[in-house]
C-alpha cells in the first residue's frame, strides 16, 4: 500500500527525514511515534502525496510519489482519508453539511444516501449534534467530527495525526476503538501520536507496529511499549 525505499524529505537544505525505508501492508495497524518536531506530520504528508520526497523513493498504492500527476493525486487522496492535527471545519455550515463536503466537492454526493451520511453521524456519536455548527463543539466532539469526515469517502487508508490531542482518557479510548473498529473493516491505519499509554491500550485490541521516529529515521520501537 506504502513503501519507502531510502525516501528523504527536507523542508531547507538539511533533511529532516532521511534513510525511510518501510512497508505498510493493507489492513495493517500502525502508530507512529516520536518527540515534537521529530517529523511525524511531515511523514504523514509523505503518505499521502501532500509533500514528496526530496530524496530515494515512495510508491503510493503502486504508484511512484513523484511522477503523479495532478488527476493521480486526486485520485489517490480518494482512497486515504487524514484526520488532520487542527481539525479546521467551516464554522459557518453545520456538522452534518461540514462532513458531507467532500463528497459535495467530488460529485459523489447523490451516491452516497442521506442515510448513510446519518449513520455515519451515528456511528461517531454526534447524532444530536449534526445540526450544531463547529464552533459550538466540544475538543473530543470535533475530533469525532474530523475522524467522520476523513472516512466519509470509504478510503482505503487512515492517517490520523494526533487524533487524541487535547481530549481526555475517555474519550481517547473511544477514538482509539473507532479506529480499531475501522481496521477490523479492513483499512490500514496510520496514527501519528505522541501518548505512549494510547499505544500500549491499543495493543490489547489491536495488533499494531510501532514506528519511532529518531534522529531522522524511522525505527521499529514495538517491544519496549
Ligand atoms: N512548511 C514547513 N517549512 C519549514 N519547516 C517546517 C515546515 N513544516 C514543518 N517544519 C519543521 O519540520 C520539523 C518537523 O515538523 P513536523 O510537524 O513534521 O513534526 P511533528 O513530529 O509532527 O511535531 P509535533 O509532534 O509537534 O506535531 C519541525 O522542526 C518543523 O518546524
Amino acid at each position: 500500500m506504502i513503501e519507502m525505499q531510502d525516501a528523504a524529505y527536507g523542508y531547507g537544505a538539511e533533511p529532516l527525514l532521511s534513510g525511510l525505508s518501510l512497508h505498510l501492508p493493507p489492513g495493517s495497524f500502525h502508530f507512529l511515534t516520536g518527540p515534537s518536531g521529530a517529523g511525524k506530520t511531515t511523514f504523514l504528508k509523505l503518505c499521502y502525496a501532500e509533500l514528496l520526497p526530496t530524496g530515494g523513493h515512495i510508491s503510493l498504492f503502486g504508484h511512484t510519489a513523484t511522477g503523479l500527476a495532478r488527476d493521480g493525486i486526486a485520485d489517490l487522496r480518494q482512497r486515504i482519508g487524514v484526520v488532520h492535527q487542527d481539525c479546521n471545519f467551516l464554522d459557518h455550515l453545520p456538522l452534518r453539511d461540514n462532513l458531507a463536503l467532500p463528497l459535495t466537492v467530488t460529485g459523489k454526493g447523490s451516491m452516497v444516501q442521506e442515510s448513510n451520511l446519518t449513520e455515519l453521524i451515528g456511528w461517531v456519536g454526534l447524532s444530536a449534534r449534526a445540526n450544531a455548527f463547529p464552533p459550538e463543539l466540544s475538543g473530543g466532539e470535533r475530533q469525532r467530527a474530523a475522524l467522520a469526515r476523513a472516512i466519509i469517502m470509504d478510503p482505503d487508508l487512515i492517517l490520523a495525526d494526533e487524533p487524541t490531542g487535547n481530549v481526555d482518557w475517555d474519550m481517547s479510548l473511544r477514538l482509539l476503538n473507532l479506529l480499531v473498529e475501522l481496521n477490523k473493516l479492513g483499512k490500514t491505519v496510520v496514527i501519528a501520536t505522541h501518548d505512549l499509554a494510547l499505544i500500549r491500550a491499543a495493543k490489547q485490541r489491536v495488533q499494531a507496529r510501532v514506528l519511532r521516529i529518531q534522529g531522522g529515521q524511522i525505527i521499529s520501537a514495538g517491544a519496549d511499549l
